[in-house]
């Protein structure tokens, strides 16, 4: 970017992020707003809300004069009622994608091969050989085939297991055949792993229900990495509770799950507190996509990413 261009305010909700923008084009002024106080300002171009929380402090905007409101996450139900008339909301998909499926990848194998199992039996000394399930020829159906769905598929591709896919839309894509919704009791007969990465909202609450859990063959694994909302967690319990299947989750429902809650001590769960996007790779990702945004921005043109649009 040459200097000269339009000056742009930006607000960002750490002074690390903020750190990780430098060094910014002349003319970008720069300003750390948690949203949690006051504006600093009635007119921040581009205001950068916090990760995960963002729905907590929409109302933080109201009054304030703003080109777009930059999310730091995929998902973004419940923005869409909070966010005030005449704003613009981006979210963050191109940047989770990658650290997403890695742990969907991580908390497959390692429930497959059953590390949490050796974890527990460390502390004790206790050599207690086992054959574990594996990953190699099981088949495997991702449940929801966008940007976390097709980089788990790509991560998953050299484990030499069978993949297949439901989403929206039949097509083929990148090899893999995607089955329409209406096949998934079908598909789920035969799926050794299940991993579920699609956004949560009304459409997809509880598309893992009793009758889909029952389809599954006995031993299946089931994994989610997209919202907690798409499994009857109830129903969830119960099978796992019968030891028909097992499940290793990144997102429950509720979430936070509360600390009596049956899946923390079920045998076969393995659960991970909502860290998919949660790595080292994140701030430097937000970084560059805020740059990207801050440059558009300053050029005249639409914004990366817009998936609200109140304008
Ligand atoms: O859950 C995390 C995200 O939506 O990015």
């Amino acid at each position: 970017m040459t200097s000269g261009i339009r000056p742009l305010s930006v607000s960002v909700p750490s002074d690390e992020l903020a750190g990780d923008l430098q060094p910014l084009p002349e003319g970008v002024e720069l300003m750390v707003w948690s949203m949690t106080e006051p504006a600093p300002r009635d007119r921040i171009d581009l205001v950068v809300a916090p990760y995960m929380s963002m729905h907590h402090v929409l109302s933080a905007l109201n009054g304030v004069t703003t080109e777009l409101v930059q999310g730091q996450s995929i998902g973004y139900e419940g923005v869409e009622d909070l966010l005030p008339d005449g704003y613009v909301f981006a979210n963050a998909s191109s940047v989770h994608e990658t650290s997403t499926a890695e742990l969907a990848l991580a908390l497959t194998l390692a429930a497959q091969r059953h590390i949490p199992e050796f974890v527990r039996a460390q502390p004790e000394g206790r050599w207690a050989p086992e054959t574990t399930a594996s990953l190699a020829d099981r088949r495997v159906l991702l449940l929801g085939y966008g940007g976390v769905g097709k980089a788990i598929a790509a991560r998953l591709a050299p484990f030499e297991v069978e993949i297949v896919a439901v989403a929206r839309t039949a097509r083929d894509e990148d090899g893999v055949r995607v089955h329409a919704m209406d096949q998934l009791p079908e598909l789920l007969a035969t799926a050794d792993i299940l991993i579920a990465s699609l956004p949560g909202g009304d459409a997809t609450r509880h598309l893992v229900d009793d009758a889909a859990l029952s389809a599954l063959p006995v031993g299946a694994l089931v994994v989610n990495v997209g919202r907690g909302p798409l499994i009857d967690t109830e129903a969830l319990v119960a099978h796992v509770g019968r030891g028909r299947i097992r499940a290793a989750l990144d997102v429950t429902d509720p979430e936070p799950l509360p600390q009596d809650h049956p899946l923390w001590t079920l045998p076969g769960v393995l659960i991970a507190p909502h860290v998919g996007g949660a790595s080292s790779a994140m701030r430097p990702r937000i970084a560059r996509l805020v740059k990207r945004q801050i440059e558009r921005m300053a050029a005249g043109e639409e914004p990366l990413n817009v998936v609200i649009d109140k304008r």
